[in-house]
């Protein structure tokens, strides 16, 4: 689906370098790890530059309560982008009774994070077979494990990375009154996945924060406040203003242009 291709360029930015270095093809069947495959090619030689853009890739962090799953289905509304939630994934497995079904359910009652090469398989295959071009990947990476797997295996780095910062104290209130019937959302399991939030994403938006590629938000205020600090940061890419999900109330729906394919 997607072909990696290098390009030597002095006009270059050392920050936007994933996403000047990639060229997509839509390629159904093809793995996105093989496909992403580099291939040097010298302009001088008059190789065309690459014509399409790499997946515009956001992973979306914050701890268990910080409003991640309520801004992204804004963040869908607005600028269109596919909504892969890694939790959603891992409790469809178990939905499933999936051969790591029990696995994945006997850790996410304990807050613990399931083994990379699973929940990078799951979104893999939903990368995959989707003919979306934007993704938001939600509640991953969860660990600096997680996003070198990600790299490994799927061979892409996000454009954007938001971090949702939120008080500890908030974050109990809103799981323990989240209501979805998850196994998870109890004081016992809520204290658990606060320490391992702390102990194993902190270093992973550390990661990003370095990278330059972080953004973080308050997260603490109504739904609707919230969304104004995430608008202008989707705003600024120009690849997003293709949406196909206009939402007409949104403050940048006169502004984007409808696509309906
Ligand atoms: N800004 C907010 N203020 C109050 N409650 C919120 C806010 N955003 C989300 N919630 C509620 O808090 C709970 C957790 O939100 P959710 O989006 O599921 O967070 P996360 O995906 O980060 O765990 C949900 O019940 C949601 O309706
Ligand atoms: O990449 C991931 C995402 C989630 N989880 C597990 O799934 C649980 C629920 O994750 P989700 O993102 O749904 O929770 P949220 O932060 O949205 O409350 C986590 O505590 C982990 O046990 C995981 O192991 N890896
Ligand atoms: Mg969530």
């Amino acid at each position: 689906m997607w072909r990696r291709v290098a390009l030597f360029s002095p006009m270059m930015k050392k920050s936007s370098s994933s996403r000047s270095l990639t060229l997509n093809q839509k390629g159904f069947g093809l793995k996105v790890g093989e496909s992403f495959a580099t291939e040097i090619i010298n302009p001088e030689e008059g190789v065309s530059p690459p014509k399409e853009k790499a997946p515009f890739i956001t992973f979306v962090l914050g701890g268990p309560g910080s409003g991640k799953g309520t801004q992204c289905e804004r963040i869908v509304e607005t600028f269109g982008l596919t909504h892969l939630s890694a939790g959603d994934l891992l409790r469809r497995e178990i939905a499933f009774n999936t051969k790591n079904g029990a696995m994945i359910l006997n850790l996410i009652k304990e807050g613990k994070i399931v083994p990379s090469e699973v929940t990078v398989k799951l979104i893999q295959k939903e990368l995959e077979s989707s003919d979306s071009r934007k993704f938001l990947i939600d509640g991953f990476p969860r660990t600096e494990e997680n996003r070198v797997a990600f790299e490994r295996i799927i061979r892409a780095d996000p454009d954007v990375v938001l971090f949702f910062d939120c008080p500890e104290e908030e974050m109990v209130k809103r799981v323990l009154n989240r209501n979805q019937g998850r196994v998870d959302d109890n004081i016992t399991t809520m204290k658990k996945r606060l320490k391992i939030f702390e102990a194993l994403n902190r270093p992973v938006i550390d990661y990003y924060e370095n990278k330059g590629k972080l953004y973080t938000i308050n997260a603490v205020g109504t739904v609707d406040d919230i969304f104004q600090q995430v608008l202008p940061i989707f705003s600024s890419f120009e690849q997003l203003k293709e949406c196909r999900h206009v939402n007409p109330k949104s403050p940048l729906g006169s502004s984007l242009v409808e696509n309906s394919s």
